[in-house]
Protein backbone atom coordinates (compact mmCIF):
# COMPACT_ATOMS: atom_id res chain seq x y z
CA UNK A 1 0.00 0.00 0.00
CA UNK A 2 1.65 3.42 -0.68
CA UNK A 3 2.31 5.90 2.50
CA UNK A 4 -0.67 8.21 0.67
CA UNK A 5 -3.43 5.11 1.38
CA UNK A 6 -1.97 3.88 4.57
CA UNK A 7 -2.71 7.25 5.86
CA UNK A 8 -6.24 7.81 4.59
CA UNK A 9 -7.82 4.71 4.51
CA UNK A 10 -9.74 3.66 7.80
CA UNK A 11 -8.28 0.65 9.19
CA UNK A 12 -9.20 -2.94 9.62
CA UNK A 13 -8.82 -2.29 13.99
CA UNK A 14 -11.20 0.67 13.13
CA UNK A 15 -14.93 -0.12 12.30
CA UNK A 16 -17.20 3.29 11.41
CA UNK A 17 -20.63 3.23 12.31
CA UNK A 18 -23.97 5.20 12.03
CA UNK A 19 -25.27 5.27 15.57
CA UNK A 20 -28.08 8.11 15.18
CA UNK A 21 -29.02 10.58 11.83
CA UNK A 22 -25.51 11.99 11.02
CA UNK A 23 -23.99 11.00 14.12
CA UNK A 24 -20.58 8.59 12.92
CA UNK A 25 -18.69 7.02 15.61
CA UNK A 26 -16.11 4.80 15.57
CA UNK A 27 -15.41 1.10 17.55
CA UNK A 28 -12.78 -1.24 17.95
CA UNK A 29 -13.42 -4.11 15.34
CA UNK A 30 -11.03 -6.21 17.63
CA UNK A 31 -9.35 -6.17 20.35
CA UNK A 32 -6.81 -3.34 20.74
CA UNK A 33 -3.62 -3.88 22.94
CA UNK A 34 -2.38 -0.55 25.14
CA UNK A 35 -0.30 1.27 22.62
CA UNK A 36 -1.22 0.48 18.78
CA UNK A 37 -1.78 2.88 16.93
CA UNK A 38 -4.88 1.90 15.62
CA UNK A 39 -5.83 4.56 13.00
CA UNK A 40 -3.03 6.86 11.32
CA UNK A 41 -4.56 10.28 9.29
CA UNK A 42 -2.53 12.54 6.82
CA UNK A 43 -4.06 16.39 7.00
CA UNK A 44 -6.33 17.39 4.18
CA UNK A 45 -4.67 20.70 5.28
CA UNK A 46 -2.86 22.84 8.02
CA UNK A 47 -1.62 26.38 9.02
CA UNK A 48 0.84 27.47 11.86
CA UNK A 49 -1.12 29.09 14.98
CA UNK A 50 -0.05 32.86 16.24
CA UNK A 51 4.00 33.54 16.48
CA UNK A 52 4.75 29.54 15.63
CA UNK A 53 4.81 30.92 12.46
CA UNK A 54 7.93 33.03 13.35
CA UNK A 55 10.10 29.95 14.35
CA UNK A 56 8.67 26.87 12.90
CA UNK A 57 8.52 25.46 9.00
CA UNK A 58 5.31 26.27 7.60
CA UNK A 59 5.61 22.81 5.90
CA UNK A 60 6.85 20.12 8.34
CA UNK A 61 6.27 22.09 11.55
CA UNK A 62 9.98 21.59 12.48
CA UNK A 63 12.23 24.50 14.16
CA UNK A 64 14.80 22.97 12.37
CA UNK A 65 16.79 26.16 10.43
CA UNK A 66 18.13 25.76 7.40
CA UNK A 67 21.48 25.83 7.03
CA UNK A 68 23.88 26.84 4.42
CA UNK A 69 26.88 25.34 6.37
CA UNK A 70 28.79 29.04 6.54
CA UNK A 71 26.01 31.33 8.87
CA UNK A 72 26.91 30.24 12.44
CA UNK A 73 23.29 31.57 13.02
CA UNK A 74 21.04 29.75 10.24
CA UNK A 75 17.60 31.54 10.36
CA UNK A 76 14.37 29.81 8.54
CA UNK A 77 13.76 30.77 4.74
CA UNK A 78 11.60 33.59 4.19
CA UNK A 79 9.30 33.07 0.74
CA UNK A 80 11.28 35.51 -0.61
CA UNK A 81 7.75 36.51 -2.49
CA UNK A 82 5.40 37.45 0.73
CA UNK A 83 8.00 37.30 3.36
CA UNK A 84 5.42 35.55 5.49
CA UNK A 85 6.10 31.89 5.41
CA UNK A 86 8.95 30.27 6.51
CA UNK A 87 10.38 27.41 5.53
CA UNK A 88 13.52 24.82 7.02
CA UNK A 89 14.32 23.84 3.64
CA UNK A 90 13.40 24.55 -0.77
CA UNK A 91 12.38 20.95 -0.37
CA UNK A 92 9.53 21.83 2.19
CA UNK A 93 8.81 25.21 0.11
CA UNK A 94 8.34 23.40 -2.82
CA UNK A 95 6.35 20.62 -1.16
CA UNK A 96 4.27 23.72 0.58
CA UNK A 97 3.45 25.63 -2.64
CA UNK A 98 0.27 24.40 -3.85
CA UNK A 99 -0.61 25.43 -0.45
CA UNK A 100 0.86 28.41 -0.20
CA UNK A 101 0.37 30.04 -3.42
CA UNK A 102 -3.08 31.88 -2.78
CA UNK A 103 -1.58 33.06 0.65
CA UNK A 104 1.64 34.14 -1.43
CA UNK A 105 -0.12 36.33 -3.85
CA UNK A 106 -3.31 37.31 -1.44
CA UNK A 107 -0.46 37.92 1.39
CA UNK A 108 -2.33 41.32 2.89
CA UNK A 109 -5.89 38.98 3.32
CA UNK A 110 -4.54 36.47 4.99
CA UNK A 111 -1.21 37.62 7.07
CA UNK A 112 -3.59 41.12 7.49
CA UNK A 113 0.08 42.95 5.67
CA UNK A 114 0.38 44.09 2.34
CA UNK A 115 3.83 45.48 3.32
CA UNK A 116 6.20 42.91 1.68
CA UNK A 117 9.24 44.44 3.48
CA UNK A 118 8.32 43.59 6.95
CA UNK A 119 7.28 40.10 8.97
CA UNK A 120 4.36 41.95 10.88
CA UNK A 121 4.80 39.90 14.49
CA UNK A 122 2.80 42.46 15.63
CA UNK A 123 -0.18 41.04 13.70
CA UNK A 124 -0.13 37.78 15.28
CA UNK A 125 -2.21 38.78 18.00
CA UNK A 126 -5.09 39.21 15.32
CA UNK A 127 -4.26 35.72 13.63
CA UNK A 128 -5.41 34.71 10.45
CA UNK A 129 -5.23 30.93 10.85
CA UNK A 130 -8.49 30.34 10.16
CA UNK A 131 -8.41 32.41 6.96
CA UNK A 132 -5.19 30.85 5.63
CA UNK A 133 -6.74 27.15 6.96
CA UNK A 134 -9.88 27.78 5.12
CA UNK A 135 -7.72 28.25 1.63
CA UNK A 136 -5.65 25.84 1.71
CA UNK A 137 -8.54 23.39 2.80
CA UNK A 138 -9.96 24.61 -0.22
CA UNK A 139 -6.90 24.18 -2.16
CA UNK A 140 -6.73 20.09 -1.16
CA UNK A 141 -10.32 19.70 -2.17
CA UNK A 142 -9.66 21.07 -5.58
CA UNK A 143 -6.37 18.82 -5.51
CA UNK A 144 -7.99 15.58 -3.96
CA UNK A 145 -11.95 15.54 -4.88
CA UNK A 146 -12.08 12.11 -6.62
CA UNK A 147 -11.47 10.54 -3.12
CA UNK A 148 -13.74 8.52 -1.99
CA UNK A 149 -15.64 8.83 1.35
CA UNK A 150 -17.24 8.15 5.02
CA UNK A 151 -20.83 8.04 4.14
CA UNK A 152 -23.17 9.53 6.68
CA UNK A 153 -25.96 7.35 4.94
CA UNK A 154 -24.16 3.62 4.51
CA UNK A 155 -23.32 1.63 8.11
CA UNK A 156 -21.27 -0.84 6.16
CA UNK A 157 -18.11 1.51 5.30
CA UNK A 158 -15.17 -0.32 5.45
CA UNK A 159 -12.24 1.93 3.27
CA UNK A 160 -12.81 5.30 3.40
CA UNK A 161 -10.34 8.01 2.45
CA UNK A 162 -9.83 11.66 3.03
CA UNK A 163 -10.53 13.90 0.49
CA UNK A 164 -12.77 16.44 -0.13
CA UNK A 165 -16.26 14.67 -0.15
CA UNK A 166 -14.95 12.93 3.35
CA UNK A 167 -14.56 16.77 4.27
CA UNK A 168 -17.78 17.61 3.36
CA UNK A 169 -19.17 15.10 5.51
CA UNK A 170 -17.87 15.97 8.51
CA UNK A 171 -20.42 16.87 11.16
CA UNK A 172 -21.18 20.46 11.24
CA UNK A 173 -22.56 22.15 14.10
CA UNK A 174 -25.25 24.85 13.64
CA UNK A 175 -27.66 27.10 15.27
CA UNK A 176 -30.74 25.42 15.22
CA UNK A 177 -29.38 21.97 15.58
CA UNK A 178 -26.68 22.74 18.51
CA UNK A 179 -27.97 25.51 20.65
CA UNK A 180 -26.18 28.22 19.62
CA UNK A 181 -22.94 27.65 18.05
CA UNK A 182 -22.62 30.58 15.32
CA UNK A 183 -19.92 32.30 13.67
CA UNK A 184 -19.07 35.21 15.27
CA UNK A 185 -17.60 38.20 14.08
CA UNK A 186 -14.21 37.01 13.96
CA UNK A 187 -15.41 33.85 12.47
CA UNK A 188 -17.20 36.07 9.55
CA UNK A 189 -14.29 38.53 9.02
CA UNK A 190 -11.60 35.01 8.27
CA UNK A 191 -14.36 33.55 6.23
CA UNK A 192 -14.58 36.71 4.21
CA UNK A 193 -10.84 37.52 3.81
CA UNK A 194 -10.20 33.43 2.66
CA UNK A 195 -13.37 33.77 0.43
CA UNK A 196 -11.86 37.61 -0.96
CA UNK A 197 -8.59 35.76 -1.38
CA UNK A 198 -9.56 32.39 -3.56
CA UNK A 199 -11.98 34.85 -5.51
CA UNK A 200 -9.08 37.19 -6.36
CA UNK A 201 -7.20 34.32 -7.80
CA UNK A 202 -10.25 32.44 -9.10
CA UNK A 203 -9.09 32.69 -12.64
CA UNK A 204 -5.57 31.42 -11.80
CA UNK A 205 -7.45 28.45 -9.95
CA UNK A 206 -9.30 27.86 -12.71
CA UNK A 207 -6.81 27.38 -15.05
CA UNK A 208 -4.29 26.00 -12.89
CA UNK A 209 -7.35 23.03 -11.85
CA UNK A 210 -5.61 19.73 -13.05
CA UNK A 211 -8.83 17.44 -12.45
CA UNK A 212 -12.11 18.08 -14.27
CA UNK A 213 -13.79 16.78 -11.05
CA UNK A 214 -12.57 20.11 -9.17
CA UNK A 215 -15.13 21.58 -7.62
CA UNK A 216 -16.11 24.64 -9.83
CA UNK A 217 -16.13 28.31 -7.78
CA UNK A 218 -18.83 29.44 -7.14
CA UNK A 219 -20.49 32.28 -9.76
CA UNK A 220 -21.02 34.91 -6.90
CA UNK A 221 -18.47 36.05 -4.32
CA UNK A 222 -21.47 35.95 -1.69
CA UNK A 223 -22.18 32.19 -2.72
CA UNK A 224 -18.18 31.37 -1.95
CA UNK A 225 -18.67 33.34 1.69
CA UNK A 226 -21.52 31.22 2.00
CA UNK A 227 -19.38 28.26 1.80
CA UNK A 228 -15.95 29.43 3.59
CA UNK A 229 -18.94 30.20 6.65
CA UNK A 230 -20.16 26.42 6.52
CA UNK A 231 -16.69 25.17 5.93
CA UNK A 232 -15.52 27.18 9.29
CA UNK A 233 -18.61 25.77 11.09
CA UNK A 234 -16.98 22.47 10.01
CA UNK A 235 -13.44 23.50 11.29
CA UNK A 236 -15.21 24.35 14.73
CA UNK A 237 -16.53 20.71 15.32
CA UNK A 238 -13.40 18.75 13.61
CA UNK A 239 -10.43 20.59 14.02
CA UNK A 240 -7.33 19.48 15.75
CA UNK A 241 -4.88 21.74 17.37
CA UNK A 242 -1.27 20.30 16.37
CA UNK A 243 0.63 19.71 19.29
CA UNK A 244 4.68 19.23 19.05
CA UNK A 245 6.67 16.54 21.79
CA UNK A 246 6.12 19.28 24.61
CA UNK A 247 2.25 19.10 24.12
CA UNK A 248 2.46 23.06 22.44
CA UNK A 249 -0.01 23.52 20.31
CA UNK A 250 1.27 24.79 17.02
CA UNK A 251 -1.08 24.61 14.68
CA UNK A 252 -4.53 23.41 13.83
CA UNK A 253 -5.73 20.86 11.29
CA UNK A 254 -7.78 18.73 9.22
CA UNK A 255 -7.69 15.24 9.75
CA UNK A 256 -10.56 13.78 8.03
CA UNK A 257 -10.73 10.16 9.82
CA UNK A 258 -9.30 11.35 13.18
CA UNK A 259 -12.72 13.45 13.13
CA UNK A 260 -14.57 10.36 13.50
CA UNK A 261 -13.98 9.52 16.87
CA UNK A 262 -16.37 11.31 19.96
CA UNK A 263 -15.54 12.76 22.55
CA UNK A 264 -14.94 10.98 26.13
CA UNK A 265 -13.29 12.97 29.20
CA UNK A 266 -12.74 8.77 30.46
CA UNK A 267 -11.24 8.35 26.49
CA UNK A 268 -9.57 5.04 25.32
CA UNK A 269 -7.37 6.33 22.85
CA UNK A 270 -4.61 9.31 22.98
CA UNK A 271 -3.45 11.90 19.71
CA UNK A 272 -0.61 11.82 18.68
CA UNK A 273 0.86 13.88 15.99
CA UNK A 274 4.40 12.81 14.05
CA UNK A 275 6.71 15.60 12.25
CA UNK A 276 9.10 14.85 9.93
CA UNK A 277 11.54 15.66 7.54
CA UNK A 278 9.97 17.49 4.48
CA UNK A 279 6.50 15.32 5.51
CA UNK A 280 3.37 17.14 6.52
CA UNK A 281 2.68 16.36 10.12
CA UNK A 282 0.72 13.05 10.25
CA UNK A 283 -2.14 11.99 13.32
CA UNK A 284 -1.84 8.92 15.23
CA UNK A 285 -4.42 7.76 17.12
CA UNK A 286 -3.18 5.59 19.72
CA UNK A 287 -4.79 3.02 22.47
CA UNK A 288 -4.39 4.80 25.67
CA UNK A 289 -5.08 1.13 27.12
CA UNK A 290 -5.93 -2.20 26.39
CA UNK A 291 -9.70 -2.15 24.05
CA UNK A 292 -12.07 -4.72 23.96
CA UNK A 293 -13.91 -5.69 20.27
CA UNK A 294 -17.02 -3.57 20.01
CA UNK A 295 -15.93 -0.98 22.43
CA UNK A 296 -16.54 2.43 21.19
CA UNK A 297 -13.39 4.71 20.57
CA UNK A 298 -13.09 8.36 22.02
CA UNK A 299 -10.29 10.68 22.78
CA UNK A 300 -10.64 13.97 24.64
CA UNK A 301 -11.67 17.21 22.55
CA UNK A 302 -10.82 19.40 25.43
CA UNK A 303 -8.23 19.67 28.88
CA UNK A 304 -8.66 16.88 31.46
CA UNK A 305 -7.22 18.46 34.33
CA UNK A 306 -10.07 20.83 34.95
CA UNK A 307 -13.20 20.25 37.14
CA UNK A 308 -16.20 18.80 35.35
CA UNK A 309 -17.95 21.59 35.10
CA UNK A 310 -15.61 23.84 33.27
CA UNK A 311 -15.27 20.64 30.62
CA UNK A 312 -18.60 20.41 30.23
CA UNK A 313 -19.39 24.06 29.60
CA UNK A 314 -16.25 24.38 27.17
CA UNK A 315 -17.26 20.76 24.81
CA UNK A 316 -21.21 22.42 25.38
CA UNK A 317 -20.29 25.84 23.89
CA UNK A 318 -17.01 24.81 21.13
CA UNK A 319 -18.89 21.41 20.08
CA UNK A 320 -22.84 22.11 21.05
CA UNK A 321 -23.25 19.00 23.11
CA UNK A 322 -23.46 17.84 26.83
CA UNK A 323 -21.21 15.19 27.67
CA UNK A 324 -22.23 12.23 29.91
CA UNK A 325 -19.34 10.16 29.70
CA UNK A 326 -18.91 8.43 33.06
CA UNK A 327 -16.59 11.11 34.49
CA UNK A 328 -19.10 13.74 33.89
CA UNK A 329 -21.75 11.48 35.53
CA UNK A 330 -21.99 12.48 39.04
CA UNK A 331 -23.26 9.12 40.11
CA UNK A 332 -21.13 6.88 37.64
CA UNK A 333 -19.45 4.20 39.23
CA UNK A 334 -17.23 3.72 36.64
CA UNK A 335 -13.83 2.62 38.95
CA UNK A 336 -11.98 4.56 36.68
CA UNK A 337 -13.00 7.69 37.83
CA UNK A 338 -11.69 6.85 41.36
CA UNK A 339 -8.67 6.91 42.73
CA UNK A 340 -6.96 4.95 45.65
CA UNK A 341 -5.76 6.50 48.86
CA UNK A 342 -4.64 5.17 52.23
CA UNK A 343 -7.41 4.95 54.74
CA UNK A 344 -5.16 6.78 57.03
CA UNK A 345 -4.82 10.13 54.69
CA UNK A 346 -6.99 12.37 56.71
CA UNK A 347 -4.42 12.23 59.14
CA UNK A 348 -0.53 11.49 57.54
CA UNK A 349 1.35 14.95 56.26
CA UNK A 350 0.89 15.98 52.76
CA UNK A 351 5.00 15.71 52.08
CA UNK A 352 3.88 12.04 53.44
CA UNK A 353 0.61 11.50 51.12
CA UNK A 354 2.72 12.90 47.98
CA UNK A 355 5.90 10.47 48.95
CA UNK A 356 3.02 7.45 49.50
CA UNK A 357 1.44 8.16 45.68
CA UNK A 358 4.59 8.60 43.95
CA UNK A 359 5.77 4.94 45.41
CA UNK A 360 2.28 3.58 45.24
CA UNK A 361 1.40 4.92 41.71
CA UNK A 362 4.73 4.10 40.05
CA UNK A 363 4.66 0.27 38.44
CA UNK A 364 8.19 -0.08 38.73
CA UNK A 365 8.31 0.24 42.88
CA UNK A 366 8.49 -3.02 44.42
CA UNK A 367 6.54 -4.00 46.85
CA UNK A 368 3.67 -1.56 46.81
CA UNK A 369 0.87 -4.56 46.84
CA UNK A 370 1.06 -4.95 50.50
CA UNK A 371 -2.14 -5.23 51.95
CA UNK A 372 -3.00 -1.97 53.24
CA UNK A 373 -6.80 -0.63 54.27
CA UNK A 374 -7.20 2.02 51.22
CA UNK A 375 -10.41 4.17 51.02
CA UNK A 376 -11.61 5.58 47.29
CA UNK A 377 -12.23 9.04 45.97
CA UNK A 378 -13.58 10.33 42.84
CA UNK A 379 -11.42 12.14 40.82
CA UNK A 380 -13.76 15.28 40.85
CA UNK A 381 -12.60 15.49 44.86
CA UNK A 382 -9.50 16.32 43.59
CA UNK A 383 -10.00 18.20 40.13
CA UNK A 384 -12.15 20.42 41.81
CA UNK A 385 -12.67 24.84 41.53
CA UNK A 386 -11.67 26.54 44.76
CA UNK A 387 -14.29 28.11 46.50
CA UNK A 388 -12.04 31.31 47.84
CA UNK A 389 -12.68 33.43 44.96
CA UNK A 390 -10.63 36.00 46.58
CA UNK A 391 -7.45 33.74 47.32
CA UNK A 392 -8.10 33.01 43.01
CA UNK A 393 -7.50 36.72 42.84
CA UNK A 394 -4.63 37.11 44.31
CA UNK A 395 -3.20 34.56 43.21
CA UNK A 396 -4.42 35.54 39.53
CA UNK A 397 -1.85 38.84 40.41
CA UNK A 398 1.03 37.43 41.85
CA UNK A 399 1.27 35.00 38.48
CA UNK A 400 0.89 38.10 36.43
CA UNK A 401 3.42 40.24 38.55
CA UNK A 402 6.01 37.03 38.23
CA UNK A 403 5.35 37.19 34.56
CA UNK A 404 6.25 40.91 34.58
CA UNK A 405 9.50 40.14 36.17
CA UNK A 406 10.24 37.45 33.59
CA UNK A 407 9.65 40.13 30.92
CA UNK A 408 12.25 42.03 33.38
CA UNK A 409 14.64 39.53 34.07
CA UNK A 410 14.27 40.03 37.78
CA UNK A 411 14.23 35.98 39.00
CA UNK A 412 14.17 37.24 43.01
CA UNK A 413 10.81 38.88 42.33
CA UNK A 414 9.98 36.43 40.12
CA UNK A 415 9.98 33.79 42.21
CA UNK A 416 9.07 35.61 45.46
CA UNK A 417 5.59 36.28 43.35
CA UNK A 418 4.96 32.74 42.57
CA UNK A 419 5.58 31.16 46.05
CA UNK A 420 3.08 33.77 47.09
CA UNK A 421 0.83 32.73 44.58
CA UNK A 422 1.47 28.97 45.72
CA UNK A 423 0.89 29.99 49.48
CA UNK A 424 -2.50 31.49 49.15
CA UNK A 425 -4.15 28.85 46.87
CA UNK A 426 -1.73 26.03 48.90
CA UNK A 427 -4.41 27.88 51.70
CA UNK A 428 -7.42 28.52 50.24
CA UNK A 429 -7.19 24.44 48.97
CA UNK A 430 -6.33 22.92 52.75
CA UNK A 431 -9.77 25.41 53.71
CA UNK A 432 -11.94 23.50 51.06
CA UNK A 433 -10.34 19.90 51.54
CA UNK A 434 -9.48 20.10 55.42
CA UNK A 435 -6.68 17.20 55.23
CA UNK A 436 -2.85 16.43 53.57
CA UNK A 437 -4.74 16.19 50.47
CA UNK A 438 -5.90 19.87 49.78
CA UNK A 439 -2.15 20.61 49.66
CA UNK A 440 -2.02 18.55 46.80
CA UNK A 441 -5.58 19.49 45.18
CA UNK A 442 -7.58 21.89 42.59
CA UNK A 443 -6.09 22.47 39.25
CA UNK A 444 -5.36 26.42 40.31
CA UNK A 445 -3.06 25.29 42.61
CA UNK A 446 -1.11 22.94 40.00
CA UNK A 447 -1.12 25.33 37.56
CA UNK A 448 0.86 28.06 39.62
CA UNK A 449 2.93 25.35 41.21
CA UNK A 450 4.08 24.54 37.62
CA UNK A 451 4.80 28.35 36.62
CA UNK A 452 7.01 28.28 40.36
CA UNK A 453 8.93 25.03 39.04
CA UNK A 454 10.22 26.53 35.68
CA UNK A 455 11.39 29.67 37.78
CA UNK A 456 12.84 27.38 40.48
CA UNK A 457 14.78 25.56 37.76
CA UNK A 458 15.67 28.26 36.12
CA UNK A 459 16.97 29.78 38.83
CA UNK A 460 18.83 26.33 40.12
CA UNK A 461 17.04 25.85 42.88
CA UNK A 462 16.91 22.22 42.84
CA UNK A 463 16.45 21.01 46.25
CA UNK A 464 13.23 23.10 46.07
CA UNK A 465 12.52 22.26 42.55
CA UNK A 466 12.07 18.78 43.46
CA UNK A 467 9.67 19.20 46.19
CA UNK A 468 7.75 21.34 43.43
CA UNK A 469 7.70 18.02 41.27
CA UNK A 470 6.82 15.94 43.38
CA UNK A 471 3.65 17.86 44.16
CA UNK A 472 2.73 17.99 41.04
CA UNK A 473 3.17 14.74 39.43
CA UNK A 474 1.53 13.84 42.75
CA UNK A 475 -2.03 15.58 41.58
CA UNK A 476 -1.13 14.04 38.09
CA UNK A 477 -1.58 10.59 39.27
CA UNK A 478 -4.61 11.37 40.66
CA UNK A 479 -5.94 14.00 38.23
CA UNK A 480 -5.50 11.63 35.43
CA UNK A 481 -6.39 8.52 36.98
CA UNK A 482 -8.94 7.68 33.95
CA UNK A 483 -5.68 7.97 31.29
CA UNK A 484 -2.60 6.48 33.41
CA UNK A 485 -0.72 6.78 29.95
CA UNK A 486 -1.26 11.07 29.48
CA UNK A 487 1.90 12.87 28.03
CA UNK A 488 1.30 15.57 30.82
CA UNK A 489 2.08 12.82 33.30
CA UNK A 490 4.82 11.38 31.47
CA UNK A 491 6.37 14.65 30.53
CA UNK A 492 6.70 15.91 34.45
CA UNK A 493 7.90 12.46 35.14
CA UNK A 494 11.23 12.84 32.69
CA UNK A 495 11.44 16.71 34.72
CA UNK A 496 11.38 15.08 38.22
CA UNK A 497 13.66 11.94 37.02
CA UNK A 498 15.73 15.03 35.45
CA UNK A 499 15.67 16.74 39.52
CA UNK A 500 16.09 13.76 41.39
CA UNK A 501 19.28 12.82 38.98
CA UNK A 502 20.50 16.72 39.90
CA UNK A 503 20.48 16.18 43.35
CA UNK A 504 22.36 13.00 42.91
CA UNK A 505 19.19 10.47 44.04
CA UNK A 506 20.36 7.99 41.81
CA UNK A 507 18.33 5.23 42.25
CA UNK A 508 14.93 7.42 42.67
CA UNK A 509 15.51 8.77 39.36
CA UNK A 510 15.96 5.81 37.80
CA UNK A 511 12.64 4.32 38.69
CA UNK A 512 10.96 7.84 37.98
CA UNK A 513 12.89 7.66 34.47
CA UNK A 514 11.49 3.94 33.74
CA UNK A 515 7.75 4.83 34.37
CA UNK A 516 8.15 7.84 32.45
CA UNK A 517 9.25 5.91 29.54
CA UNK A 518 6.22 3.44 29.98
CA UNK A 519 4.03 6.21 29.64
CA UNK A 520 5.85 8.21 26.82
CA UNK A 521 6.13 4.64 24.75
CA UNK A 522 2.16 5.13 24.68
CA UNK A 523 1.58 9.05 24.78
CA UNK A 524 4.75 9.73 22.53
CA UNK A 525 5.59 6.38 20.49
CA UNK A 526 8.86 4.12 21.04
CA UNK A 527 10.25 6.33 18.09
CA UNK A 528 10.46 9.61 19.96
CA UNK A 529 13.52 10.83 21.07
CA UNK A 530 12.21 11.91 24.10
CA UNK A 531 11.15 7.87 24.87
CA UNK A 532 14.31 6.81 23.27
CA UNK A 533 16.31 9.14 25.65
CA UNK A 534 14.05 7.70 28.76
CA UNK A 535 14.29 4.30 27.76
CA UNK A 536 18.35 4.40 28.28
CA UNK A 537 18.20 6.75 31.53
CA UNK A 538 16.27 4.05 32.96
CA UNK A 539 18.20 1.15 32.13
C1 LIG B 1 -15.36 15.40 15.45
S1 LIG B 1 -17.06 15.13 15.38
C2 LIG B 1 -17.16 13.48 15.91
C3 LIG B 1 -17.87 12.60 14.92
C4 LIG B 1 -19.33 12.94 14.78
N1 LIG B 1 -20.12 12.10 15.66
C5 LIG B 1 -19.80 12.82 13.33
O1 LIG B 1 -20.86 12.29 13.10
O2 LIG B 1 -19.12 13.28 12.44
C6 LIG B 1 -17.58 16.12 16.70
C7 LIG B 1 -19.07 16.21 16.89
O3 LIG B 1 -19.57 14.93 17.30
C8 LIG B 1 -20.56 15.06 18.32
N2 LIG B 1 -20.02 14.46 19.57
C9 LIG B 1 -18.74 14.15 19.84
N3 LIG B 1 -18.61 13.58 21.04
C10 LIG B 1 -19.83 13.53 21.57
C11 LIG B 1 -20.36 13.04 22.81
N4 LIG B 1 -19.57 12.50 23.75
N5 LIG B 1 -21.69 13.15 23.01
C12 LIG B 1 -22.51 13.70 22.08
N6 LIG B 1 -22.07 14.17 20.88
C13 LIG B 1 -20.76 14.08 20.62
C14 LIG B 1 -20.77 16.56 18.49
O4 LIG B 1 -21.82 16.94 17.66
C15 LIG B 1 -19.48 17.15 18.00
O5 LIG B 1 -19.64 18.47 17.55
Amino acid sequence: MALNEIHCCLPEAVEARLCGIGDRRAFASRAIREGEVMLQNQPLAYALLGDHRLDRCAYCLSTAVATNGVDPNPKLLRCSRCQQARYCSRDCQKLDFPYHKIECQESNLLYGTDDKTIFAPDLLDHDNNDARLLVRTFLACQKHPEQCFVSKDNSSFSSTCCGSEHFQNLAMTDNDEHHGIIVDNHGRDQANRASKAIWNQRRALQKMSTTSNAKPIPNRLSDLQDQMEQDLKRFRCNNFGITDSLVRVCASGVYPLGALLNHSCTPNCLLRYVFGKHRSPYMQVVAARDIQQGEELTHSYTELVVPTNSRRAKLKSLYGFNCQCPRCDPTGNDTRCFFQLPATYKTMKSTDLVRWILQHYNPFVQGTDRVERMTSLQMEQIVKPLSDSHAVKVAQHNLETAQLCLVNGSIQNELKALQEAVKVLEKASELDEPSSLGAISSPELYKARGDRLGSLIVAGQWAEAVNECEYIVAFLCLALHNVTNHALLGLQLFTLGDLYESNGCLSEAKLVFQWASKVLHVSHGPDNDMTKMLIEKGN
